[in-house]
C-alpha cells in the first residue's frame, strides 16, 4: 500500500454493523468511505429494474460497468430484497471484476479510505493498513435489521428476516470467487454484545495500535 494513504478494511457479514462502524471510523481518521455493497446492490437494482434475470452475466457485467460509486444512493438500494438479488450477481466473477477495480482505485485517492465489505481484506485491498472482521450472532444481526426496518415503517417478520440473512451470509461464505471470510490477519470483532459505541471504541483500539506500528 502507498504510504501516504491509509486504508482500513472492515469485513462481516450481513447487518453486522459494517457501515456504522465505517462511517464512524472515517469521519475519525479523517478518511474517505465507500461500502462496497452498494456497488453489487446497484448492478442488482439495474437487472430487476430492466426485468433481466440475475444470472444474466452480459447484463450484469454491463450494469456493473455503468456503475458511479458517487452515486450509489443507499436509500433507493437499501432495500431487503435488493440485498437478496445482489447476493446473486455477486456470485459472477465477471462483475467482481468489474466493480473491484473501481474499489482499488476508490482506495487509493488521498488521503485513503474505509471499505467494508465482504472481500476487502481477502481481495480488493490485502495490504490494507488494519483489516477488521465485524460480525454478531444472526439473532442479534437479524433483530438489529428487523428494528431499522420497522422505524422506517416497514411491516416484516422478524423471522422473514433471519432468514433472508442466513441464506444471504450462507451464499456469500459458500461462492467459489471471492467468498466472504476473515483475512488470515484480520482482527476480529464480535459485537453481539456491543453497544454502536463500544464497538466503535473497540474497533479505535484496534486502529491505533495497528497505525503506531506502521511503518
Ligand atoms: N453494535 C451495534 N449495536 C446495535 N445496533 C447496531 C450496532 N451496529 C449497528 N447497529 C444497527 O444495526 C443495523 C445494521 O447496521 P449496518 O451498519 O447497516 O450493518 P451492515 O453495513 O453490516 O449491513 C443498523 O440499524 C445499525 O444502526
Ligand atoms: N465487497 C462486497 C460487498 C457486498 N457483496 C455482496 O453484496 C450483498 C449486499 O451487501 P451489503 O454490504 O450491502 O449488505 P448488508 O450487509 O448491508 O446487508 C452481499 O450479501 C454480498 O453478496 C459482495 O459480494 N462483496
Amino acid at each position: 500500500m502507498q504510504q501516504d494513504v491509509i486504508t482500513i478494511a472492515i469485513d462481516g457479514p450481513a447487518a453486522s454493523g459494517k457501515g456504522t462502524l465505517a462511517r464512524r471510523i472515517a469521519q475519525r481518521y479523517g478518511l474517505n468511505h465507500l461500502d462496497t455493497g452498494l456497488s453489487y446492490r446497484a448492478v442488482a437494482k439495474a437487472l430487476l429494474d430492466a426485468g433481466q434475470p440475475l444470472e444474466d452475466e452480459e447484463a450484469a457485467v454491463a450494469a456493473a460497468k455503468a456503475v458511479d460509486l458517487s452515486k450509489a444512493d443507499p436509500e433507493v438500494l437499501s432495500a431487503n430484497e435488493i440485498g437478496e438479488a445482489a447476493s446473486k450477481v455477486a456470485v459472477i466473477s465477471a462483475v467482481r471484476r468489474v466493480l473491484v477495480e473501481k474499489q482499488r482505485a476508490f482506495a487509493q485517492t488521498p488521503p485513503g479510505a474505509v471499505l467494508d465489505g465482504r472481500d476487502i481484506g481477502t481481495v480488493v485491498c490485502p495490504d490494507a493498513d488494519v483489516k477488521i472482521y465485524l460480525t454478531a450472532d444472526a439473532k442479534v444481526r437479524a433483530e438489529r435489521r428487523w428494528r431499522e426496518i420497522v422505524a422506517k415503517g416497514g411491516n416484516v417478520e422478524f423471522a422473514a428476516i433471519l432468514a433472508d440473512i442466513e441464506q444471504r451470509d450462507r451464499r456469500d461464505m459458500n461462492r467459489v470467487d471471492s467468498p466472504l471470510k476473515p483475512a488470515d490477519d484480520a482482527h476480529l470483532l464480535d459485537s453481539s454484545k456491543m453497544d454502536i459505541d463500544s464497538a466503535f471504541l473497540a474497533a479505535c483500539g484496534i486502529i491505533d495500535n495497528a497505525l503506531a506500528s506502521r511503518k
